[in-house]
């Protein structure tokens, strides 16, 4: 009997526990649980509601038992760079707050009068997002600094997570590359640069990379929950789990669409070169130590918050069909402005930055929608020119993985903009490289490659190319 591995994906937006087995040479999946995930308002900071994730996830173990569903494995994902802290006796020191929050306003450029920005990135290749951990870290020292003194144990989401299944502290590779305080090429946390920022260097864990096998259940959980099995380590950055399904990735430039749009390459080794510095690419670590070269664009959050700014009365498919109709308006944001990553209302935020700039204002959910998606592939075709400038070398094919490969609209404009083949799917791309590592953990596949061929076997994906319509 082949064995089952259970995907925990935890996006911005969304949750959902997938069950993923080997059946007659393909990967089959079977959704168990889903639950919305959003912002909350804690005190002054945006947080993460953590008790709320942990206890979908031990909703969705007691699913798997009443389902008959008898895994030997579970992995968990979430989105990068935030984390918590526990003091001496693992009790929280902090709440998960969100990289969303403003509490880093300014710490990126106090961080560079320590430790200058190409140094930095000379040594951790990681692009500079001004929600990075390390200076969430840098704020907390600055503003908290006694949370900090009594921190014995840093934890990244994920990892917290792994924490209160089964007691082990440990910090995985891929997300702890996110944290900007990781060596590129020693692949350990960089003791110098956290102890030059007055960050106490004892609290991190050992790094430990995708496909280890953690540990099991504590009891605890096993009698709350009805159910046992192994903790294994995916990719635990969602974003690492996701290029792992990239199906055909030689010649591929990945987006990995959905809360973000992550677009870039797998490469063998770190490119630190001025041009990524200046062009802003990261190489945050994947599988096997391959590294992910790419960036961060601000991606469907925009059109998450269109949604929400119209009391949801739309649906993304409505949204999309809505936007098809103003074929005549071709007013643009840039996407990557930091005005849109938290503005108090984005409807509002983008009929601004129109007029100031002196192009038509958005006024129907049609031309709101619209303008989202021609700035999202505005921004797309930027960061691909720069790809191929630094690689000097033209790629044919793009991929779009994740719940934004339902966007037909967004696939199909990518394809006019760029004239390559785009590939849309698999949807869940995630929880299938999130399986996929832990398959590989406990043998039932090979490699990295094997997995590829049979997930390019397994899931549909649909090609697009330019239309004439243009
Ligand atoms: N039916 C659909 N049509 C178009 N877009 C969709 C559809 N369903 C989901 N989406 C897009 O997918 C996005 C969510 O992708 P997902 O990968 O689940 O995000 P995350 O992992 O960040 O929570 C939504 O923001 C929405 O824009
Ligand atoms: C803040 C990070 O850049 C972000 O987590 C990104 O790396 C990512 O993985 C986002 O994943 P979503 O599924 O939330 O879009
Ligand atoms: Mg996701």
């Amino acid at each position: 009997m082949n064995k089952t591995s259970i995907a925990v994906d935890i996006g911005a937006s969304s949750g959902r526990l997938i069950a993923g087995s080997l059946e007659a040479g393909k990967l089959k999946l079977e959704e168990v649980h889903r639950f919305n995930n959003e912002l909350i308002k804690k005190g002054d900071h945006f947080c993460w509601d953590i008790d709320k994730l942990f206890s979908e996830i031990k909703t969705g173990l007691k699913e798997c038992h009443a389902k008959g569903i008898t895994p030997s494995s579970i992995g968990i994902d979430t989105w990068a760079v935030d984390f918590v802290l526990l003091d001496e006796n693992d009790n929280l020191l902090t709440d998960a707050v969100a990289y969303r929050d403003p509490r880093t306003d300014g710490m990126m450029e106090e961080v560079f009068e320590i430790i200058s920005k190409e140094r930095l990135y000379l040594e951790t290749g990681i692009q500079f997002q001004k929600f990075n951990t390390i200076y969430q870290l840098y704020s907390l020292k600055k503003n908290d600094p006694e949370v900090l003194k009594k921190a014995k144990t840093f934890l990244m989401i994920p990892d917290y997570l792994n924490f209160l299944l089964t007691g082990i502290k440990s910090n995985e590779y891929t997300n702890a590359t996110s944290t900007q305080l990781v060596n590129a090429f020693t692949k350990k946390w960089d003791m110098e640069l956290i102890e030059s920022l007055g960050i106490n260097k004892e609290m991190f864990q050992t790094i430990k990379p995708p496909k280890t096998i953690l540990g099991p259940f504590k009891a605890s959980i096993v009698e709350e929950t009805g159910i046992d099995m192994d903790v294994v380590l995916p990719a635990t950055h969602d974003t690492g789990s996701a290029v792992i399904a990239v199906p055909e990735i030689e010649g591929t430039i990945y987006i990995s669409s959905g809360t973000w749009s992550l677009i870039g390459v797998e490469n063998h080794f770190p490119i630190c070169v001025t041009k990524a510095l200046d062009y802003n690419f990261t190489n945050e670590g994947g599988i096997d130590y391959q590294f992910r070269f790419l960036k961060n664009i601000m991606g469907l959050w925009m059109i998450q918050e269109v949604k929400r700014n119209y009391q949801d009365q739309y649906t993304f498919a409505e949204l999309v069909k809505l936007a098809k109709e103003p074929e005549h308006f071709t007013s643009t944001v840039n996407v990557d402005d930091e005005r849109f990553l938290k503005p108090e209302n984005m409807i509002e935020e983008i009929k601004n930055y129109c007029s100031e700039t002196n192009q038509s204002v958005p006024a129907t959910p049609g031309e709101i929608s619209k303008c989202v998606f021609d700035s999202l592939v505005v921004s797309y075709q930027s960061a691909i020119r720069q790809i191929e400038e630094i690689y000097e070398k033209q790629f044919t094919k793009v991929n779009v993985i994740g719940g934004g490969c339902q966007n037909e609209l967004l696939n199909q404009l990518i394809a006019n903009a760029t004239a390559k083949e785009v590939n849309a799917g698999p949807i869940e791309a995630t929880a299938i490289g999130n399986v996929t590592a832990q398959l590989l953990a406990l043998g039932e596949l090979k490699n990295v490659r094997e997995a590829r061929s049979i997930i390019k076997e397994s899931f549909d994906v649909k090609t697009y190319t330019r239309s004439e319509l243009g």
